[in-house]
């Protein structure tokens, strides 16, 4: 999916959040870091038709999101993985993504298949009938990324998927992310390190403001020596900070 914002403006009351963001999405995996309270949830919400921007237009592949009809239309299409997502207490694995499809309005027909598909995806398949409460963190993480996947939505957002992951699940995350190819998916998080392993896009957010988009690569020729990190991306991060902020 293209994906395109123009001037969005996005706020909770006064407050003022992004302001003027202008920015392009296509089909990759971008990764969007920032420090705490940056924006990069108002982002995720804004773009998932959670909230209705303030100011400024989405579009999706063209197609403006101009009100509630527009908005649930582009729904189909848009897998959203929030920070903190629930499920009803007796819920098995496979009746979570299973409703994932369905509010997705994934054809009755298809939504078996796509089930199926998704639990591969996240090797879950085996864990189908345990029940969600059952479940380790890691392992409840990846059914939520089976929920945001499933049906095979054009717009994959994942917000801090990784949190609470053992280093094997992580490295399981970023196979499912190669994975994706041709679906356009905004990862946001704080691990650098996922970022320059599984994304070909790194936006830096701050305040509201982009300090940085480009490939990893690129970021990482901004690291200089000098700055804290232990790696290269990680002092290029620290480097691309306000000068108050780069000192630990
Ligand atoms: N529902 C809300 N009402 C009022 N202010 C909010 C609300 N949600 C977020 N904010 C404020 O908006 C700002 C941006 O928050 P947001 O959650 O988008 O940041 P973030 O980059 O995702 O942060 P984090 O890395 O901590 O998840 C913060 O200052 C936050 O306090």
């Amino acid at each position: 999916m293209h994906v395109q914002l123009s001037a969005l403006r996005q706020g909770y009351r006064a407050r003022v959040i992004l302001e003027d963001l202008n920015l392009t999405l296509t089909p990759g995996v971008t990764g969007l870091l920032g420090p705490n309270g940056a924006g990069k949830t108002t982002l995720m919400r804004t773009l998932a038709t959670v909230l209705p921007p303030a100011g400024g237009t989405i579009e999706l592949d063209g197609t403006a999101i101009t009100s509630e009809r527009t908005a649930r239309q582009a729904r189909r299409n848009i897998g959203y993985l929030p920070q903190k997502f629930g499920w009803d207490a007796g819920m098995k694995v496979q009746d979570f993504i299973e409703y994932g499809a369905w509010l997705r309005e994934v054809p009755g027909k298809r939504r078996r298949d796509a089930v199926e598909k998704a639990l591969t995806q996240v090797d879950l398949s085996e864990r189908r009938d345990e029940r969600m409460s059952r479940l380790s963190g890691g392992m409840r993480q990846r059914a939520g990324i089976a929920w945001a996947i499933v049906g095979d939505p054009g717009l994959v957002l994942l917000d801090e998927p990784t949190v609470g992951l053992d280093p094997r699940q992580r490295l399981q995350f970023r196979r499912i992310l190669s994975e994706l190819t041709d679906t356009t998916v905004l990862l946001s998080t704080h691990l650098i390190d996922d970022v320059a392993a599984a994304c070909d896009r790194v936006i830096v957010l701050h305040s509201g403001s982009v300090l940085f988009d480009g490939s990893p690569a690129e970021m990482e020729a901004l690291g200089r020596a000098g700055f804290p990190g232990a790696t290269r991306i990680e002092r290029a991060y620290m480097e691309l900070l306000p000068e108050e902020e780069r000192h630990l």
